[in-house]
């Protein structure tokens, strides 16, 4: 692929952007609380950014450079879908926005916990260790990680709405002399070379426009010898860019999740080779003998559940869940209670459900590829 161009970054604007969108709705308590506090002029432009994108680009007319446009406005794009995206993602998910592997009889927080705790032991993570989590969401791993491995994070993220949420959250927890939260785009990184001794992405780098521009800036800012653990969102070998089901497969799962362009597992193990890394890990975490599918909440199959404590949350990610987030945000958005754009924003990620389910139960899709490289002492 074509080595693509990057978009320029303006802090300030993004600055002055979050203030008219989310005012002072970082302080909320909860996603759906915050979700109500938004000012209706950032909403529409977010909502009209972000879905320029995808409306009316159906996966059958799809083509190259549909794809590319996306690409070229890759941090615009991810930036808006998490100014959309943020606040159900904390009320219907929680604080770590990732999925992970279940064993049997595993409350749902303790197997998200425990996805976390497994990448700061392959990475070998230790105390006071200093480790960049790329693309870090509202801190929700970066606060698990510090509390498990004692290493000092720096969570790094492109949307100004998330970094103010992650803070208070680490203040609120009294984890801020182990985390900090910095502003930038993950494809041009404002730190000098060699300045950390790990580095992981927990199903962020996804939304690169592409992975060996990424995989090479997390390399570049690598001390020789530091280690770079992720879990990456790939379509697996099975996946058939000219198979139509596949391509909607695809779509619905980029549209709904932020993505400008995903790719399948053998480019992303090329990019790790082409950014200069030695790996020593490379495995579909979703091929494991689980007892339950990692897509089983999303899927609504609420017999897997293991403790009725998970029951509201759970109850969120079904069908029925999703289809009464549709109706009641709707009736808000017509009370002039919920800005609008928030039920179109719910829509999608009901479509990116399903898709994900789709890739999922086809084995087209990971969501949980990982990959441990290693940057060589003499590099
Ligand atoms: C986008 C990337 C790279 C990672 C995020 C993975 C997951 C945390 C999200 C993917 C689809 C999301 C959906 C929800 C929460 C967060 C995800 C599971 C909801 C359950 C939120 C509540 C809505 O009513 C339904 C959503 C379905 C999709």
């Amino acid at each position: 692929m074509a080595p693509h161009s990057l978009e320029h970054e303006d802090h300030n604007r993004d600055a002055a952007f979050n203030k008219v969108m989310h005012g002072t709705s970082a302080q909320k308590r909860g996603g759906f609380a915050a979700m109500l506090s938004k000012g209706a002029d950032g909403q529409k432009a977010a909502v009209d950014e972000y879905f320029k994108h995808w409306d009316n680009k159906d996966a059958k007319d799809e083509t190259p450079e549909t794809r590319e446009a996306r690409r070229a406005e890759y941090a615009t794009l991810t930036r808006h879908y998490y100014n959309l995206a943020t606040d159900l993602y904390e009320y219907g998910w929680g604080q770590s926005f990732h999925f992970c592997r279940f064993a049997f009889g595993e409350p749902f927080k303790q197997a998200v916990a425990r996805h976390e705790h497994y990448l700061a032991h392959v990475m070998n993570l230790k105390d006071n260790m200093k480790v960049l989590d790329v693309g870090c969401g509202v801190g929700g791993p970066a606060r698990e990680i510090v509390k498990f491995s004692g290493a000092n994070v720096t969570g790094l993220n492109n949307n100004d709405y998330q970094i103010e949420r992650a803070t208070h959250y680490a203040q609120k927890e009294g984890l801020s002399h182990k985390l900090d939260f910095v502003k930038g785009d993950f494809m041009q990184m404002a730190f000098p070379e060699n300045t950390f001794d790990a580095v992981y992405a927990i199903e962020a780098t996804v939304h690169a426009p592409s992975l060996e521009g990424i995989y090479s800036q997390i390399f570049r800012v690598l001390k020789p010898g530091g280690v770079f653990g992720v879990y990456e969102w790939l379509m697996t070998d099975a996946y058939d860019n000219d198979n139509p089901h596949h391509r909607e497969i695809r779509l619905g799962i980029e549209v709904g999740d932020g993505i400008s362009n995903m790719e399948k597992i053998e480019v992303a193990l090329a990019a790790m080779k082409a950014a200069g890394f030695e790996l020593e890990i490379n495995e579909d975490l979703a091929e494991r003998d689980d007892p339950y599918p990692w897509y089983w909440p999303i899927a609504g199959q609420l017999k897997y559940m293991s403790s009725i404590w998970d029951l509201p949350t759970l109850a969120r990610m079904t069908k029925a869940g999703r289809w009464t987030a549709h109706n009641f945000v709707g009736a808000l958005e017509k009370l002039g209670l919920a800005p609008r754009g928030t039920q179109k924003t719910a829509d999608s990620l009901a479509v990116a459900a399903d898709a994900l389910v789709a890739g999922g139960r086809e084995k087209l899709f990971t969501p949980m590829y990982l990959m441990v490289g290693r940057k060589p002492m003499n590099a």
